[in-house]
């Protein structure tokens, strides 16, 4: 096969593929529907995330040892974040991690959400009192 035509096929399939990979991400932007909210909601109200009064968004307090231990999992789940492009809001204060979690881009919960708080919840596992 001619180099040119080559790099064209390999030129589209990365646009193919980027794509499909940002439409991926943009659906888990996608607010939740009912549906998704009585399948994924669910398993999370389980461990204790409540709604929030007033907003479309879970909230969920975490209690560890020390500060040491509330900071090294702050530290796992910003890693995390950063790599999904998706933030806590969160306050800290020595032993207490307070979690709220919504998607502000569609104003409310988002896939993104249900996949942070379940990355939260295993990172939470080991330490939690
Ligand atoms: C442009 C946009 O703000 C970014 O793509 C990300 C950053 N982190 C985010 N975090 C949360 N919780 N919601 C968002 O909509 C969001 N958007």
């Amino acid at each position: 096969m001619r180099p040119l035509l080559a790099t064209r096929r390999v030129f589209l399939h990365f646009c193919q593929t980027r794509g499909a990979n940002k439409m991926a991400s943009d659906a888990k932007r996608a607010k939740l529907t009912g549906d998704e909210r009585n399948t994924t909601l669910a398993p999370l109200k389980a461990t204790g995330w409540t709604d929030v009064q007033g907003r479309d968004a879970i909230y969920k307090e975490f209690l560890f040892k020390d500060f040491n231990e509330a900071f090294g999992f702050m530290t796992r789940v910003a890693l995390k974040a950063d790599k999904m492009d998706h933030h806590p809001e969160w306050f800290n204060v020595y032993n207490k991690v307070q979690i709220t979690l919504s998607t502000h881009d569609v104003g409310g919960l988002s896939g993104k959400d249900i996949t942070l708080a379940t990355f939260i919840e295993q990172a939470a596992k080991p330490f939690v009192q």
